[in-house]
């Protein structure tokens, strides 16, 4: 596939959300990203490939991208098993789209939108697809694409964010930095040292999500979105572009 475009600053037009794990609140994250893009004008697409664990017309986690964040939204196959997609697949005896047809529904996507935010389920290893891809393999399908990685605040997540960071950057995939999916509103020395570790990384600490923003009223989710992600904010800045 032909390479897709790179719209503002160092930030790409396809931007993969991946996480240490599932439940990390990349979902949350996605339609923070995309409150801060739409905020800034740009126009935004959020692709969940493989939607597991909803059943037929229940809202998935596009639908909370659309609720908190007014992005356009699409799945490529939704199953109803809260698994992941292949074993889910396997019981529904449902085929899983292929990787290059969710390379071309992005790849349309990107045609009509600025940015275009692609969640994969639970972690970025987990198999996607009937021949075992993954997230990673669908990254490195879109050219130009770079990943995000959604990260816990807990004891643990050091481990967890290096090992999926070493797993972005030994495939090549341009690695954008790391969002905390909730911050405590009291953090203790753990957290607090753990944030302040992920900040040092170079492409490091993106922004926190505060524990609670799912349950603002999107209004407030979309104004107080930027605040929270303050190292995309940069990335989107026009300075990066050597603009003055
Ligand atoms: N900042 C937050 N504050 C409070 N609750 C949150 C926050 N972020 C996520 N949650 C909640 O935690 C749960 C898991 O979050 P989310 O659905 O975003 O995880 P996920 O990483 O997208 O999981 P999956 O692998 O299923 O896609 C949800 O109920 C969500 O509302
Ligand atoms: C159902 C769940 N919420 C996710 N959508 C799928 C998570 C798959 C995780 C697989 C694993 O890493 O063991
Ligand atoms: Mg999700």
């Amino acid at each position: 596939m032909s390479s897709l475009p790179r719209t503002g600053g160092t930030l790409p037009g396809v931007i993969v959300v991946t996480g240490t794990d599932t439940d990390v609140g990349k979902t949350v994250a996605t339609a923070a990203i995309a409150a801060l893009l739409v905020g800034a004008g740009r126009s935004v697409a959020a692709y969940k490939p493989t939607q597991t664990g909803v059943a037929p017309g229940a809202p998935g986690d596009m639908a909370e991208v659309a609720r908190l964040a007014a992005a356009d939204v699409a799945e490529g196959v939704r199953l109803l098993e809260p698994m992941a997609p292949r074993p889910a697949a396997a019981l529904e005896d449902e085929p899983l789209p292929t990787l290059s047809e969710h390379a071309a529904a992005i790849a349309a996507l990107a045609r009509t939108h600025d940015h275009v935010l692609v969640e994969g389920a639970g972690g970025l290893l987990v198999e996607l697809t009937g021949r075992g891809e993954t997230l990673a393999d669908l990254a490195m399908a879109l050219p130009g694409s770079g990943a995000v990685v959604v990260t816990r605040a807990a004891l643990g997540t050091l481990n967890h964010t290096m090992l999926t960071r070493e797993a972005v950057s030994h495939r090549g995939i341009d690695q954008l930095g790391v969002i905390i999916g909730s911050w405590p509103s009291d953090p203790g020395p753990v957290e607090t040292t753990n944030r302040e570790y992920l900040a040092d990384l170079s492409e490091g600490l993106l922004g926190a999500i505060p524990a609670g923003a799912p349950g603002l009223l999107p209004d407030v989710f979309r104004a107080e979105a930027p605040g929270w992600l303050p190292g995309l904010a940069r990335l989107l800045s026009p300075q990066r572009l050597g603009t003055p």
